[in-house]
């Protein structure tokens, strides 16, 4: 992470200049959010709003601002700032703009835009995507509000201030300096009439807590840059000094762990040199071979016998891949994707619904099928059912007919030709028996080409999205929308056999991955079973993408539908981006109606970044890249150990777990052992309750962010080994 520098201050203090300087010795990018501010107030009038008017309408500068084609030059070199293609850097600084940008400024929903802009160009220097400035190095931002509001958890903070006198006399030194005529009245009123307009909705008069002031009265510009540099510096010194100290007291918990009673797995995530991505070392676009059957029929059998003993590490996943767990794999030279999912059962309503669709989704999936039976109880009616369903699937299958321990028992595996899935192959859990055979003819079933597969490596470096939502809340609209505006740079990627397509399509001049926007574009009849099939396709959708943006359609009532897709999205772990489609039909009761409904139904999943547009029309579509790109960063966040232990250590301090029985439990150890969903692991005395849990994380979001982000939290209870 790059440094974020941010400096408040009053008109003329030379917070601009300083800024600047400062940014330009120190290799970072500079923002000026005023410029921001008076760019706006141009765009207004260029657009044909008065805004000397008595009677502006605040509304129709709101709107102007909202499609303001704004490019902010963050050179401190030249800080260029061009509007709508026209470089306004010097047209800005008018004594005119001057005179009107507080009506711009002072209106809240502006700020409320402008706020979100300057907090995208802060995250991507600071984070250093492509595209950014420094490069990651960092940036100098300074305005008004800037360390209050846009960048309260910036590394430094400064209010840089000037007597009156001072920066009246700097103003009119600028004048003189550019040759213009000094009106006392008219520097007054530009100086300080506009700061305490300005003041009356931002704070940068007084120094708040955790704010440096910086008095210049009595410096000159050189002075002054070196002393902000200097502060800047030591800053940088501390953050680094607390590092170490946090790594330090991490690595003392850390021993502290070895008198507790630690199992393999414990170790194997303790020892981890790297945090993985979740879906690390699954390779994109391998075939998939799903291995399904009832619960305890022998699927791990074969699974371990492709795997070794890998499959114990991921045990600790939760969630759907619980039920479904996906690892790479190689057999007879052949390189794919082993799923092993849960099995499931009838009971008396059916099949158990939960299993069973993972089990469907699984099918749906894969390339091919291993069924595992067992052959000792023979066909159940479970079987039965399973079989129709593969059958409907069309995927290609290998019968495993297991617990074939003995010679005199594979008459029972001959049965199973009574499934009518071809040559049942005996295999023996007991002896391992068998199972490179099943393994052989799953070989020779399974694609060479996965039609079901994650992209593959050539797209593997775009960032994958999927489109999902209950039928007509304007997904495929959303889809042309997009597509049509910008251009679509490949068609029909990887429409290699079946349904899904993906298409690259460019936004904001970068290539971003639509997953299976065949399945959106389709009109889907609305009957039961299309409706079925639709919902496993979102699920596929789901788990093949890093983020899924779900479109609500806000003109109606948000819908149990809406969100079981949000559920499932979360359930996945993936990022998640909540759309409110068709913002065009929201009048102001349903838009109060909206707010409660959000309130009551959506507040679990409060951390998704939440966009109002209008597909139909291609209102506000262009801020689905910032929110991807907030939900991607959220979602790949990685939290140093040192720093997790002390902040954890820090929340339970001031808010201990509970008493449960005279105990309490503690926190002993934490750990990040994932990112993409990011998982932490915390090491405990004791089980803990729900509520405990959830205030973690919510702490966890408030100090680190994880915008549109699931985040894990596994806890292991783990005791403290007994003094021989
Ligand atoms: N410490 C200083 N001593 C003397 N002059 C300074 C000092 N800092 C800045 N100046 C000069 O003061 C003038 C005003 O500075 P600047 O425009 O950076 O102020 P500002 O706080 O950004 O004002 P505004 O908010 O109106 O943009 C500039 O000419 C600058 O060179
Ligand atoms: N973060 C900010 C930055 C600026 N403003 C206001 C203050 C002025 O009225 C106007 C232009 O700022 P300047 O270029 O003079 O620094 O914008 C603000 O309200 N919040």
């Amino acid at each position: 992470m790059g440094i974020v520098v941010a400096i408040d201050g009053p008109s003329g203090s030379g917070k601009s200049t300083v800024a600047r300087r400062v940014a330009a010795e120190l290799g970072l990018a500079y923002l000026d959010t005023g410029a921001m501010y008076r760019a706006a107030a141009w765009w207004c009038e260029r657009t044909g709003i008065d805004l000397a008017a008595h009677d502006v309408d605040a509304a129709a500068v709101t709107r102007a601002v909202e499609t303001m084609p704004l490019d902010m030059g963050l050179n401190p070199d030249a800080p260029d700032v061009v509007c709508d293609g026209v470089d306004v850097s010097a047209a800005i600084r008018e004594p005119h703009v001057a005179a009107v940008v507080s009506t711009v400024a002072t209106n809240l929903d502006v700020r409320a835009e402008l706020a979100r802009l300057q907090r995208e160009i802060i995250r991507k220097e600071a984070t250093g995507p492509v595209g950014s400035f420094s490069g990651g190095a960092g940036v100098v931002a300074e305005g008004r509000d800037i360390t209050t509001v846009i960048a309260p958890d910036a590394d430094v903070r400064l209010l840089i201030t000037a007597s009156e006198e001072a920066r009246l006399a700097r103003r009119a030194g600028d004048l003189e300096a550019a040759g213009k005529d000094v009106d006392a009245a008219a520097l007054r009123d530009q100086v300080l009439r506009r700061d305490r307009d300005d003041a009356t909705v931002s704070q940068f008069l007084t120094a708040p807590e955790g704010v440096t002031l910086v008095d210049t009265s009595d410096m000159d510009l050189p002075e002054t840059v070196e002393h902000v540099i200097n502060l800047i510096e030591t800053a940088v010194d501390e953050a680094a000094t607390r590092d170490a100290e946090d790594d330090l007291r991490a690595q003392a918990l850390r021993a502290g762990l070895e008198d507790y009673a630690l199992d393999e797995e414990d170790l194997a995530l303790l020892e981890a040199d790297e945090v993985p991505q979740a879906d690390e070392g699954m390779e994109h676009g391998l075939p998939v071979l799903a291995v399904i059957g009832r619960p305890n029929v022998g699927k791990s059998t074969l699974v371990n016998r492709v795997l070794g003993r890998r499959v114990a590490v991921v045990q600790d996943t939760p969630g759907v891949t619980r039920d479904r767990v996906s690892y790479p794999a190689e057999w007879a030279g052949r390189r794919f994707t082993i799923v092993d999912t849960g099995g499931w059962e009838v009971d008396v309503e059916g099949l158990d619904s939960a299993v069973a669709t993972q089990a469907e989704v699984a099918i749906a999936m894969s390339d091919a099928v291993i069924l595992v039976v067992d052959a000792t109880v023979g066909i159940t009616e479970t079987d039965a059912q399973v079989v129709r369903m593969l059958r409907r699937s069309g995927r290609p299958v290998v019968l495993a007919a297991n617990k074939v321990d003995s010679p005199a028992q594979e008459g029972d595996a001959a049965a199973l030709w009574n499934l009518g899935l071809g040559e049942p192959y005996a295999v023996s859990a007991l002896h391992g028996r068998g199972s490179g055979d099943v393994l052989d003819a799953a070989m020779a079933i399974l694609p060479e080409v996965s039609a079901v597969a994650a992209p593959s490596p050539a797209e593997g470096s775009l960032h994958r999205i999927a489109l999902v939502g209950r039928p007509n809340v304007g997904k495929s609209s959303l889809l042309n929308a997009i597509a049509g505006s910008e251009r679509v740079v490949v068609n029909e990627l990887a429409g290699t056999t079946r349904d899904p397509v993906d298409e690259v399509i460019e936004l904001d001049g970068r290539q971003w991955l639509f997953i299976d926007t065949a399945g959106i574009r389709r009109r889907v009849r609305q009957s039961r079973g299309a409706d079925y099939y639709a919902v496993l396709r979102t699920q596929g959708a789901i788990e093949r993408a890093e983020v899924a943006v779900v479109l609500l359609d806000v003109s109606e009532p948000i819908t149990e539908q809406d969100v079981r897709v949000i559920q499932q999205v979360v359930d996945a772990g993936r990022a998640l981006v909540l759309v409110n489609n068709k913002w065009d039909l929201v009048d102001e009761e349903r838009r109060t109606m909206l707010a409660w409904e959000t309130e009551h139904d959506l507040a679990h999943v409060a951390w998704a970044p939440h966009i109002n547009l209008a597909a139909a029309t291609g209102w506000h579509t262009n801020r689905l890249v910032r929110a991807l790109d907030a939900a991607i960063e959220g979602w790949t966040t990685r939290i140093p150990t040192g720093r997790l232990n002390a902040f954890l250590g820090e929340i339970q301090g001031a808010t201990p777990h509970p008493l449960r029985g005279g105990k309490q439990p503690r926190i002993l150890f934490a750990t990040q052992v994932q990112t993409a969903p990011p998982r932490i692991v915390l090491f405990t005395t004791g089980f803990l309750d729900a509520g405990y849990r959830r205030f973690i994380e919510r702490r966890l979001r408030e100090e680190f962010g994880f915008v549109g982000s699931p985040i894990q939290i596994g806890v292991r209870v783990r005791e403290k080994r007994r003094r021989r």
